[in-house]
């Protein structure tokens, strides 16, 4: 900006740098004494001591708090020159406009201090100034616009239109607040200048009487747009154009209001002036201090249009002048402390171009030229076409496959979520780390998330819930950081954490730790422990005892358990897949992979799938102290839960009984048991038995044990039970028992004669089954509303059971274990469940479906296509509380839809794992026994 103060103004480079923040150029002029206040003996009281000065020499008693010396960037005294004025500081910021940066000259005074005297002296130094440099520089094209405008009792005035009208400020995007139909002059000369200047100023003088010596009340604001073509560095035409606005701008006197001494018109001419200047004040003073916050340009005419000249887009020298008398000492003051604050105001003043269209047509050939030789260079090969065909083609396998894997972990959550339920297990007793390491394995993440949420469930389904409350405290390398503890939510503790700068990160949702997986490799992470106390272990007062889970985690795999870690609660998707099934149905293939991917995860005796498996558990069952140890957990009807899931169920610690499937451990308990026996299908002679105990008063209300413990039950129960199997309360039980021990000796009649038994002979005695069916249907239905039962579950036994009258047993079966459950399970967490799976199947809906057919989806059932929780809406619809028939019946299809089972064919199939295609009644068989592990 410097290189434009001499007489030179030429441009470069570096101008054209981006905005330059510099201060407020403030210069203060003292005029001579006038005649009058010779006469009046009203001598100065000012004095400027040096080039940037000014002090006052009176005794200041009355007012011992003002300054006085004040210092500027420039003062001058009685005997200066507006043009020695000029010459300092102000002919480089009005030359500015020349290089296309806007400019202002500001007079700031009271009336009669000097202000116009100085300004019209400046701003005809400027205007030749500026022709002088146009005619020096004939290889640049110059347009010059000129206006002239008034701003009075905040009108504003065109002073080049002879109308008189009043102008509107209008708010334009690009240039800030403009002049609605300014005239805009174009410039022949200086001279022309000259005269318009001449002619505005005689405008505004219109009106003044003779004896008004305060001069004007009014603001002027003289305008001139310089529009130039900016040379490139060669001096041809660089195809920009330069634009930028001299402002010179006369302020009306800034005396105050009262001071006008004015009533009536006058007084509200003085109230506008202020106003205008007022906010001039306040705009300075906010600038000064930094304009933070907001600074109320658009509280009058004049801030508005001198926007952009106050702390914005234009390099701005505001020149103070003041009456040296000492009657006018205060307002003299009031000036200087004005000046004072608008020196700490800085601007941003940057150059203007303007790209023309002919350039701007220009610039784009060049580079069209320049992108077609390079493609003459090297011209795209066929092999990056099919590069990238191939590369869309792999990217789109992946989304399927990741839908397939999400679906999966939908699924497999929902199963999780289904156990839980129906063995009535809260959530929050839970610990919470079980779904973790569910979500972690079935994810397969590498990297570890620990969230610590209320629960998992509160992430996923934060449309449904409340927020999750975050109360965890967790210890980091043994130190411990408590967060807001709270009694409900889950206290966390990691101990002996080695992973180096774990981090946390914390939002309204819920927390989390993440741990980089690289971290841990760096470190050669071996198996460092992380031990979780749950909730109701915490104790505030004592230190925490931690040994009661342990959990570790793998560099690879992320959590795994060892040897080590018998305890460790391990739940994986293969442990809801595993399904015992015939041997028949099985290829070896397919025996060697699911016993490879057992001897995977978990050791030998873990997991019993097959056939031999399930022998070898039987042995071992045999060989345990009691039938009905947990070792024995792990077979239920021929369905198996890995060890972790037995684990799951036997190693909690007694104070978190409720978090656990309650093992039967107790022989008295045995006494209380009612069985039923089961016969699953074989296709083999010899039939597989398996027993089903009912037990009314445990959370598990069955449970399945091995043959021989069964006929031990059978005796005991038989033996010692009798009148209670007999009392009334248990009829439905008896009944029940009777067909299965009928059945059971139909089947070894069955045996005896080699016939197979493919079929489960449950044929209950009813005269009009069609009329109980339809009974128990509703009862059934019911039921499942009271209990929440998982639409899955509804949507299977709806199918399926369709009243047939070897349906009975099921229907029994299924309306005692609804009683049972609707009695003990917490409803609460049912509902979080349902809550759970309903969220679940709408995102499967939204997924599966193309837009047109959610929406015509929606639109059948009623859901606001324009919903912002449609989904949610939707889940809500879905077996709403109803005994309907019909509606349970689209329900059913609907569900079915979701969750892509419209074929029962291939549905138990992939919900179950079986590897064969099951004939119906093996479904109704599947689906049976799946509802039996789950319970
Ligand atoms: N530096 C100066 N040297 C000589 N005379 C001056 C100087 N400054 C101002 N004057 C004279 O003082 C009188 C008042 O000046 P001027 O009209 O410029 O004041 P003003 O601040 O513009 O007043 P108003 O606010 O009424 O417009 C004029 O007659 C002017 O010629």
């Amino acid at each position: 900006m410097e290189s434009i103060s001499g007489d030179e103004y030429e441009l470069d480079d570096e101008q054209e740098s981006p905005a330059h923040e510099e201060k407020i150029f403030v210069a203060v002029r003292l005029r001579p004494l006038n005649e009058k206040e010779i006469t009046k003996n009203d001598l100065s009281d000012w004095e400027c001591i040096n080039k940037t000065t000014i002090v006052y020499k009176s005794n200041q008693s009355d007012r011992p708090m003002y300054p006085n010396a004040f210092t500027f960037d420039r003062v001058y005294g009685f005997d200066s020159t507006t043009k020695q004025l000029y010459d300092d500081g102000v002919k480089a910021i009005a030359l500015s406009v020349l290089n296309g940066i806007n400019s202002s000259i500001f007079a700031y005074g009271q009336t009669s201090s000097g202000k116009t005297y100085t300004m019209s002296g400046i701003t005809e130094f400027a205007i030749a100034d500026i022709y002088d440099y146009i005619n020096r520089h004939n290889d640049r094209e110059f347009v010059l616009k000129f206006s002239a405008i008034e701003i009075y009792n905040e009108c504003v005035k065109d002073l080049l239109s002879s109308d008189g009208t009043q102008l509107r400020l209008l708010d334009d995007p690009e240039k800030g607040t403009v002049v609605e139909k300014l005239t805009e002059a174009n410039l022949r000369d200086c001279n022309h200048l000259k005269e318009l200047i001449y002619v505005s100023e005689a405008e505004r003088q219109i009106g003044e009487t003779a004896l008004n010596e305060m001069s004007s009340r009014s603001h002027q604001i003289l305008r001139l747009t310089v529009e130039s073509s900016a040379l490139d560095y060669r001096g041809g035409d660089s195809g920009r154009t330069l634009s930028a606005t001299v402002s010179f701008v006369d302020l009306a006197g800034s005396e105050r209001a009262s001071q006008t001494l004015a009533a009536g018109t006058r007084l509200k001419e003085g109230c506008h002036i202020n106003r205008s200047l007022l906010t001039l004040g306040t705009v300075i003073r906010k600038l000064s201090k930094g304009g933070n916050g907001h600074v109320p340009y658009r509280n009058s005419k004049l801030t508005r249009i001198l926007q952009n000249s106050l702390g914005g887009n234009a390099r701005t020298a505001i020149l103070c002048t003041v009456c040296p008398a000492h009657s006018h000492a205060e307002q003299s003051r009031n000036t200087l402390l004005f000046g004072s604050c608008a020196k700490d105001v800085n601007t941003n003043a940057q150059v203007n171009v303007v790209m023309s269209d002919k350039a701007l047509v220009k610039q784009l050939q060049q580079e069209l030229a320049r992108l077609e030789r390079e493609l003459k260079v090297s011209p795209p090969s066929n092999d990056s076409t099919s590069i990238i065909r191939d590369l869309e083609i792999q990217l789109e396998k992946m989304e399927e496959k990741m839908e397939e894997l999400t679906e999966q972990r939908d699924l497999a959550e929902s199963r999780l979520e289904h156990l839980m339920q129906v063995n009535g297990i809260d959530r929050n007793s839970l610990p919470w780390w079980v779904l973790l390491l569910h979500k972690e394995i079935s994810s397969k993440e590498k990297n570890l998330e620990i969230y610590f949420a209320k629960s998992e469930e509160d992430k996923d389904t934060y449309e449904a819930v409340e927020p999750p409350r975050v109360g965890a405290s967790l210890r980091i390398h043994g130190q411990e950081s408590q967060r807001s503890p709270d009694e409900n939510s889950p206290r966390i503790f990691l101990k002996e954490y080695s992973v180096p700068d774990p981090y946390q990160e914390t939002d309204n949702m819920y927390q989390k730790i993440r741990i980089n997986p690289e971290d841990i490799e760096k470190t050669s992470f071996t198996y460092d422990k992380i031990r979780i106390n749950s909730e109701d272990d915490f104790n505030e007062d004592q230190h925490i005892d931690n040994t009661d889970y342990e959990f570790r985690i793998h560099p690879e795999r992320g959590f795994k358990e060892d040897q080590h870690f018998e305890k460790t609660p391990f739940i994986e998707d293969r442990d809801f897949e595993e399904i015992s099934i015939n041997d028949d149905d099985v290829t070896n293939e397919e025996k060697a992979k699911i016993s490879t991917l057992h001897d995977d995860v978990t050791s030998d005796d873990d997991v019993i799938n097959t056939q031999e498996s399930e022998d070898m558990n039987e042995t071992k069952l045999e060989q345990s102290h009691s039938p009905c140890s947990s070792d024995s957990e792990g077979v239920i009807n021929g369905f198996t839960r890995s060890k972790s899931c037995n684990e799951f169920a036997s190693s909690a610690p007694p104070s978190d009984d409720e978090m656990v499937i309650e093992s039967r451990n107790s022989n008295e308990s045995e006494k209380d048991f009612s069985v039923i026996k089961q016969i699953i299908p074989k296709s083999k002679s010899e039939a597989d038995v398996k027993t089903i105990n009912l037990k009314e008063d445990t959370h598990n209300p069955l449970t399945i044990i091995d043959e021989k413990e069964t006929e031990n039950s059978i005796k005991s129960s038989n033996e010692g039970d009798v009148s209670d199997h007999n009392s009334p309360t248990d009829k439905p039980i008896r009944k029940l028992e009777d067909v299965f021990n009928d059945e059971r000796e139909a089947e070894v009649k069955g045996d005896e004669s080699g016939e197979v038994n493919n079929e489960v002979m449950a044929i209950t005695p009813y005269k009009d089954w069609s009329m109980v069916f339809e009974k128990q249907r509703g009862d059934i239905i019911k039921l499942w509303d009271e209990c929440n039962t998982p639409l899955i579950h509804r949507t299977y036994f709806f199918l399926l059971f369709k009243g047939e009258q070897s349906d009975s047993v099921y229907m029994e079966v299924e309306l005692r274990r609804l009683a049972f459950l609707k009695n003990t399970s917490s409803l609460a967490t049912s509902e979080r469940a349902l809550s759970r799976e309903r969220i679940m199947l709408s995102k499967k809906l939204l997924k599966k479906y193309s837009s047109t057919q959610r929406d015509l989806i929606f639109r059948k059932w009623g859901i606001p296509l324009d919903s912002k929780h449609r989904r949610v809406q939707l889940s809500r619809l879905l077996w709403s509380k109803t005994n309907d028939i019909d509606h349970i019946k689209e329900s059913a299809d609907m569900v079915a839809k979701l969750v892509g089972i419209v074929e029962l064919n291939q549905t138990p199939k992939e919900l179950f794992g079986l590897s064969f295609l099951p004939t119906p009644d093996h479904i109704k068989t599947s689906f049976w026994k799946a509802s039996i592990s789950f319970t």
